[in-house]
């Protein structure tokens, strides 16, 4: 996959998917969740994100992009550029955020006429990338965030890895990105409640339990 550079200013073209990923999410104002445009989901590592997502895409037709899903489908291209990927994600560590910028661009620009709103998961990690998501893209409309207690993350990853296949769902990589979330990504959570964004959801229940608050928090935006 070829992907734009956003720092050239020559490339016409990339301006060019930029300037329609704006217009569209201007646009979707007129959707039936008001000023829906994108919805952050931010967790821990195996917090319910993926999970809840799921059930957000089957009532509210959603667009479910997760980070990792598309940095995985690189990945399972075996393109050298997902080698180099799976290299990072393997030791737990963060992949340059203009690259997951670019996909999530990209995968939304794909789907632009046809979605009703995004789910983004999993996405910014890092203070820094969600300043650049906002350049580039727009400020999300909320912030789900799917709070579990550490203990709880690392059993359902460690259940997940039994059949998962994801090569990152072993003890020793799980503690490196639980690490990395405490320090990299819940300043995230906290950056997005300045502005009354965020809605926490209690994700040591039952996946219908946790749905249910979730569903409550998207309707509060109708
Ligand atoms: N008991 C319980 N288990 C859950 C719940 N949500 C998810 N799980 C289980 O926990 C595991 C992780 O859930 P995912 O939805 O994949 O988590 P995630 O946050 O997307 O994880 P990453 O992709 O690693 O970031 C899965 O095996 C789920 O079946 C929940 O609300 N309650
Ligand atoms: O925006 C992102 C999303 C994912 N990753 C990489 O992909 C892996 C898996 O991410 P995912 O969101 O699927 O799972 P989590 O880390 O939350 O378990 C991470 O550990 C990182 O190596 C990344 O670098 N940037
Ligand atoms: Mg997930």
């Amino acid at each position: 996959m070829v992907l734009p550079e956003d720092d050239d200013e020559d490339d016409e073209g990339c301006k060019a998917s930029t300037a329609a990923v704006i217009t569209f999410i201007k646009s979707l104002s007129k959707f039936e969740y008001g000023s829906v445009s994108s919805l952050g989901v931010k967790g821990g590592p195996g917090s319910g994100k993926g999970t809840q997502c799921e059930k957000v895409v089957e009532k509210y037709g959603f667009t479910h992009l997760s980070s990792g899903d598309l940095l995985r489908a690189e990945v399972a291209s075996g393109s050298e550029r997902g080698k180099h990927l799976q290299a990072i994600m393997q030791k737990g560590e963060l992949v340059p955020l203009d690259t997951v910028l670019d996909m999530i661009k990209d995968a939304m620009i794909a789907k632009a006429d046809v979605s009703k709103g995004f789910l983004i998961d999993g996405y910014p990690r890092e203070v820094k990338q969600g300043e650049e998501f906002e350049k580039k893209i727009g400020a999300p409309a909320l912030l789900l965030y799917i709070d579990a207690k550490p203990e709880t993350m690392v059993q359902r990853l460690v259940k997940r890895g039994e059949t998962s296949g994801r090569a990152d769902d072993n003890e020793e990589t799980i503690k490196k990105r639980l690490d990395l979330y405490y320090k990299a990504t819940e300043p995230v959570i906290a950056y997005y409640e300045s502005r009354g964004i965020v809605r926490k959801i209690d994700s040591e229940l039952t996946v219908d339990e946790v749905f249910k608050q979730v569903s409550q928090a998207i309707d509060t935006l109708k």
